[in-house]
């Protein structure tokens, strides 16, 4: 959606990413045909941003894939903070986990297998920082079920948002759950929110 020259010019004004989580990309796209679920750097290095700003100590991630922004999300964490991600493909697993036991962040990180829908109400207390990153079909029902999950003052942070610019004019299920879901977050009084045009659009949430 946005011009590519752009694109590649706020990247190359963006942090890095470590050189784990450079290695965690490369491990991905050498393994598996696709990786274009992974959030990518803009995306990761805005999160690891919020996590730090906001001084976040319990996240919640609802879509793993390989770890990516589930290991730059820890990296951000202090010491004593601690992640929950969510993920049922057990091959996306495997490599998650692999890079997820070479880091030193490992004591931060829960990986939570099976429907998020199921897993999220085994996790027990409330978080600071949430990104929503899984089944797009399930949009509205994961933001019913994770706001109340959210502190006041938490952050939510979901990803896609934007699905290519079809959200404007909603032909396909996905399409019409993820404008109903930012329909919904324009109309609860409950939060303020900024919707960004950051790669495929974040809507960034705050809980009053
Ligand atoms: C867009 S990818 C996540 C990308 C990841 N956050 C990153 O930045 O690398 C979405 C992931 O959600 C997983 N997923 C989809 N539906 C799910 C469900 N109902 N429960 C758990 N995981 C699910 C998919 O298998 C996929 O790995």
């Amino acid at each position: 959606m946005i011009d590519k020259s752009a694109e590649e010019y706020a990247m190359a004004h963006t942090t890095e990413d470590s050189s784990l989580v450079k290695a965690l990309i490369r491990a991905s796209e050498e393994e598996l045909e696709y990786t274009d679920m992974l959030s990518g750097r803009l995306v990761g290095r805005l999160l690891a941003m919020l996590i730090k700003v906001s001084g976040a100590r319990r996240v919640l991630e609802v879509g793993t894939f390989t770890g990516y922004s589930a290991l730059t999300m820890a990296e951000a964490l202090p010491d004593d903070g601690i992640l929950f991600t969510c993920e049922y493909n057990e091959r996306y697993e495997e490599l998650a986990r692999k890079f997820f036991e070479q880091s030193e962040q490992s004591s931060k990180i829960n990986l939570l297998m099976g429907k998020a829908l199921d897993t999220i109400p085994t996790i027990s207390g409330s978080f600071d920082f949430i990104f929503l990153d899984a089944d797009k079909i399930n949009y509205p029902q994961y933001y019913d079920l994770l706001l109340p999950r959210l502190v006041p003052g938490g952050l939510m942070l979901i990803d896609n948002v934007l699905w290519g610019g079809a959200v404007t004019d909603p032909q396909t299920d996905k399409a019409h759950a993820i404008d109903r879901m930012n329909k919904q977050i324009a109309d609860d009084d409950a939060v303020e929110q900024v919707l960004a045009t950051v790669r495929d659009g974040v809507v960034l949430i705050r809980k009053k």
